[in-house]
């Protein structure tokens, strides 16, 4: 592809017509050998090189968006013409689309995270660069420079392919491209719409330029034919003056009348007086040595043929060689005498050159070219030696008998004076706009994406964590409770009654299910495992009234601790704790009565736990040995 795009733009530098054109089409090209080559290159090398592209390029495009109030014409000018030698003018600045375009892909080239970003859109631009360079080919008359110019596009257009490629082939899930269709589609109606704005000013500007030539080229005209109609008048009046006199002037005559008009009109080359036979009999000229006879004759030598002197009409020939003097065209007015007999005429030579150089002020000043044409033939040029412009107007001055045609061409100059750099400014800005819109977007998309991972992210975190301080939490419980019947075990319950106050009055107690084998043995393990659930939960319900500990102790023995030690209350607690049981509905399958339990207690202070579990030990021991379900109280230690 960038081979491709090479091989064009070589095509379109080769033919190149101008010395823009073949700018441009070197700086794609250098471009394009520095993405070649710019993998060897060292950074510094790399950098430097687009650096210097970049600065050619901005300049060239500041040509066209600096105000000029800020850099004239004439310093753009002086700028370019010294560093290309005299080859390239500020009036011949590459194609702006183009221009555009390259400084694009040049920066495109900076920074790779930009590249990543700009990408679709720099592949927007050009297509639509490529699109609008094609149709004002089309809007306009086609010719080599068009062609070449399509082929300098269409360079530039599969290099930007090129630069986009990453993009192109990067993996888009569905919703990133639907978003980036959206931004592209908002950034770049932007685009076109700055686009539309340039081109609608450019063909106002090209109507106000046609407009200003028209009315510069009526002015010519107006100038000269009121020349002509001056001159007219007054070679009327003189031939009058020669009527009136009813015979030809003398020379006083002549010498008071005629010279003084001659040099009245500086354009007017030769005033003659002829005879009926063609003959000069008095002359005034200009420019020509004033002499009669034949010299003259053979300037009158075109009349011969239209009859000069024919009885009652002026007469004028066409443009005419003035012989040494250029063309020209000839008038003669006939005098006649009283009785209407032509005695005489006044024959007036106007050359082209002095009529038209009355101009060249006004020329001057308007920046124009003119040039007159006869049958199609240019005869005279004037105007600044400024380069003409294209752009031209003409209009038909009635001059002789057949007529020439003036046309004005502005110079270059004036046209870019005419031209506003605004339409320039806004595109280029609204290029650069757009595509910051677009980046902006992506950046955005690509910020919000990247927030909702970090938000699920930190979710999944947290949701970790939940799960592991449930965990932790659960390790804990297991850790300290005997996981079948949910209560503390022998560990936990020990550290809870070490943490009450050692001289606290307490009373333990030991609490075994009554004849629980069999109970197992006869309804299953499983059933025994229901039993033991459903008695601790009762047991602990009764000892929570009490504010105490419970604990399973091991097997089907279980171990409490309530605060108080008064005698009356602890049958009342061993009362409720075998009524807990009993309520529970659950029947012995060999006795078929409810359940029952044997408890052993021992009284005395939190300090002396492990005493007090070895004296109610010794005491369920004995409500055991008594027939089971009842409890014993420990005597009193020693
Ligand atoms: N289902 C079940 N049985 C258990 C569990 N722990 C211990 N046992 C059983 O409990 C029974 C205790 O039996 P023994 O020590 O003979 O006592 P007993 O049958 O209750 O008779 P006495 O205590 O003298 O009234 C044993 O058969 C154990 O297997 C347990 O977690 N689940």
């Amino acid at each position: 592809m960038l081979l491709a795009s090479l091989v064009f733009l070589i095509i379109s530098s080769i033919q190149a017509p101008t010395f823009s054109t073949w700018l441009l089409c070197g700086l794609g090209k250098a471009h394009i050998v520095l993405l070649l080559v710019s993998k060897r290159l060292s950074p510094e090398w790399r950098w430097a090189l687009t650096g210097i592209l970049l600065t050619i390029e901005l300049t060239l495009l500041c040509s066209y968006i600096m105000p000029t109030s800020w850099v004239g014409h004439d310093e753009w000018e002086w700028l370019y013409e010294t560093l290309s030698h005299g080859h390239f003018t500020i009036y011949d600045r590459p194609p702006l689309l183009m221009l555009a375009l390259e400084v694009l892909l040049l920066v495109h080239t900076f920074n790779s995270r930009f590249v990543r970003l700009a990408s679709p859109m720099v592949l927007t631009m050009a297509l639509s660069m490529m699109g609008a360079q094609l149709w004002l080919q089309l809007q306009t008359s086609s010719g080599p420079s068009e062609s070449i110019s399509l082929w300098m596009a269409a360079g530039l257009m599969l290099l930007a392919l090129y630069q986009t490629r990453p993009w192109l082939a990067a993996d888009h899930p569905g919703a990133t491209r639907l978003a980036t269709v959206l931004a592209l589609g908002l950034s770049s109606t932007f685009m076109l719409s700055a686009l539309g704005y340039w081109h609608f000013q450019n063909v106002q500007t090209q109507y106000r330029l046609e407009r200003t030539a028209r009315q510069i080229s009526d002015n010519v005209l107006e100038h000269v034919s009121q020349s002509l109609e001056n001159h007219h008048r007054a070679m009327s009046h003189l031939t009058s003056a020669w009527s009136m006199l009813e015979r030809p002037p003398s020379q006083d005559q002549w010498d008071s009348l005629a010279v003084n008009f001659n040099d009245d009109f500086g354009y007017q080359a030769l005033l003659a007086f002829v005879s009926p036979s063609g003959v000069i009999t008095r002359v005034a000229t200009r420019g020509i040595p004033p002499r009669t006879g034949l010299p003259f004759n053979q300037l009158m030598h075109p009349l011969s043929g239209n009859a000069p002197l024919s009885p009652g009409a002026d007469g004028y020939t066409d443009v005419i060689d003035l012989k040494g003097m250029g063309p020209g065209v000839m008038f003669y007015l006939p005098s006649r005498d009283g009785r209407g007999v032509i005695f005489g005429a006044t024959l007036s030579v106007i050359a082209l050159a002095p009529l038209l150089s009355t101009l060249t002020t006004l020329l001057g000043e308007e920046h124009v070219v003119l040039n007159a044409y006869e049958h199609g033939r240019q005869i005279y040029r004037l105007g600044p030696a400024e380069t003409p412009a294209e752009a031209s107007y003409c209009n038909v001055l009635s001059l002789g008998q057949e007529g020439i045609t003036l046309c004005t061409t502005p110079t270059r100059q004036r046209l870019a004076r005419e031209y506003s750099s605004m339409p320039d400014i806004v595109l280029v800005v609204g290029l650069i706009f757009s595509l910051m819109m677009f980046v902006l977007f992506q950046l955005n998309r690509r910020l919000n994406a990247q927030h909702m991972m970090e938000r699920d992210a930190r979710d999944a975190l947290e949701q970790e964590a939940e799960q592991r301080r449930e965990l932790q939490q659960a390790i804990e419980w297991m850790a300290h409770h005997d996981d079948l019947t949910g209560l503390a075990n022998r560990r936990h319950f020990m550290n809870l009654a070490g943490t009450w106050r050692e001289d606290a009055g307490i009373t333990l107690l030991m609490i075994d299910l009554d004849h629980f084998k069999a109970i197992n043995d006869t309804l299953g393990h499983q059933q025994g495992d229901h039993v033991l659930a459903e008695v601790a939960r009762a047991l602990k319900l009764a000892i929570d009234v009490h504010n105490g500990l419970i604990a399973r102790y091991g097997g089907e023995e279980f171990m409490a601790l309530v605060p108080g030690i008064d005698p009356s209350s602890l049958t009342d607690l061993a009362t409720s704790l075998r009524e807990a049981v009993s309520g529970t509905g659950l029947i012995h399958p060999a006795t078929e009565r409810p359940i029952t339990v044997s408890i052993g207690m021992a009284t005395g202070t939190a300090g002396a736990l492990n005493g007090l579990i070895q004296r109610a030990d010794t005491a369920l021991y004995q409500a055991k040995r008594a027939g089971r379900n009842r409890a014993v109280l420990s005597p009193p230690s020693g």
